[in-house]
C-alpha cells in the first residue's frame, strides 16, 4: 500500500495561527488547494490505523435514545417516546442524552489518536478560532475526512438529529437539507468562552463529549430567554445535548477549571437557507419527518 499522501500531508506547512486568525487569502488557498490531498491521507491514516483504531458507531449513544428512534424510524407513529426523552431547560432549548458516558472513551480515543494522525485540520473560525477544534463536514476545507468518522458524522445528522429538530421544530422542514459540523475545546488560559451570538444555522444540536472523569466548572451555556429578558444559564454533563433553534441567542461563560469538548452540528436549507423568523407550522404526518433527505449536499459554508 502506498502512503504517499499521508506522507505528502505531514509534511505540510501549515499557516499560521496569526494568518488564520486574520484569515489571510492564502489561508483559505491553503485549504482549497489541499482538499483532495488531505482527503486521501486521512483515508490512507484509517486504513494504515484500523486495528488499533476504537470503532465508533452507534452504540455509543444512550440505549433509551437509541432503542426510542430505531422505533421511531420502523413505525414513526412511536415518535412520541423520542420526545419523552427531551427535557425543556429554556425556553425552546431541549436536553436529553446522547451519548453513553461509559462509551465516550471510545470515540475520544479514536479523536485523540486523529490529533495524533499530524495531518493538518482545519479549526473552527466562526466566531474565534478554536484551537484544538476541527471542522467536520465534507463541505469544510480542511475537515476531518476518516471514513470511519464519516460515516458516524452522518448517521449522527441523518438518522438523529434531523427527525428530532423535525419534531421539536417543525417550521424547519425543508430547512434541514445540509450539514455542517464541527467541534470545539475549552481549556482555561486558551479558548475560554464565546461571546452572545446566534448561529448560522436552522437547528443547532450541541454534544458534550467529556468523559465522566472529566470535570469541569464555568463553562455553562447561556440562552435568552426573550420573555423574562434575561440569560439561563445551562451546564453540559458527559454525553449529554442540548437543540435548539440557530437564532436563540447564546454564549458560552468562560471555563474556570478542567476542559470541555463539544460537537456542534447545525442543519440549515439548499445555500444555507433558513426558516423565517417567527414562522408557526404545525406538525406534518410523522412519516414526512422520519425519512432521509433525498437530494445532494451542496457547498455552502457559513465559515
Ligand atoms: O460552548 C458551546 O458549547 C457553544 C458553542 C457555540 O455556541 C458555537 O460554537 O456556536
Ligand atoms: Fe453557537
Amino acid at each position: 500500500m502506498s502512503t504517499n499522501q499521508l506522507h505528502q500531508a505531514r509534511h505540510l506547512t501549515l499557516p499560521s495561527r496569526e494568518a488564520m486568525l486574520h484569515r489571510v487569502p492564502s489561508v483559505q488557498q491553503f485549504w482549497t488547494h489541499n482538499y483532495h490531498l488531505l482527503r486521501e491521507a486521512w483515508k490512507e491514516w484509517e486504513e494504515s490505523q484500523n486495528a488499533s483504531l476504537s470503532p465508533i458507531g452507534s452504540a455509543l449513544l444512550d440505549s433509551r435514545l437509541r432503542e426510542a428512534v430505531a422505533h421511531a424510524w420502523e413505525d414513526p407513529s412511536k415518535e412520541s417516546a423520542v420526545l419523552e426523552l427531551m427535557h425543556e431547560v429554556a425556553p425552546d432549548v431541549f436536553e436529553f442524552q446522547f451519548f453513553e458516558p461509559q462509551r465516550l472513551a471510545d470515540l475520544r480515543t479514536y479523536l485523540e489518536q486523529a490529533w495524533d494522525a499530524q495531518i493538518p485540520l482545519r479549526p473552527p473560525y466562526g466566531i474565534v478560532l478554536n484551537r484544538r477544534g476541527a471542522m467536520l463536514d465534507s463541505r469544510s476545507e480542511g475537515y476531518l475526512a476518516a471514513p470511519g468518522f464519516q460515516a458516524f458524522y452522518r448517521e449522527l445528522l441523518n438518522t438523529y438529529m434531523r427527525p428530532i429538530a423535525r419534531l421539536l421544530f417543525p417550521e424547519i422542514m425543508g430547512y434541514d437539507t445540509q450539514t455542517f459540523g464541527f467541534s470545539i475545546h475549552y481549556k482555561p488560559n486558551t479558548d475560554t468562552s464565546i461571546r452572545p451570538h446566534t448561529d448560522a444555522s436552522a437547528v443547532t444540536l450541541n454534544i458534550n463529549i467529556n468523559l465522566p472523569n472529566e470535570p469541569f466548572t464555568g463553562s455553562t451555556v447561556d440562552f435568552y430567554n426573550p420573555s423574562a429578558g434575561k440569560m439561563i444559564p445551562l451546564a453540559f454533563t458527559s454525553g449529554s445535548a442540548m437543540i435548539h433553534r440557530g437564532n436563540v441567542v447564546h454564549a458560552a461563560q468562560p471555563i474556570t477549571s478542567g476542559e470541555r469538548t463539544n460537537l456542534v452540528l447545525w442543519l440549515y436549507g439548499d445555500n444555507g437557507r433558513m426558516p423565517i423568523q417567527g414562522t408557526q407550522r404545525d406538525l406534518v404526518d410523522a412519516k414526512l419527518r422520519w425519512r432521509m433527505p433525498t437530494g445532494q449536499l451542496d457547498n455552502f459554508a457559513p465559515f
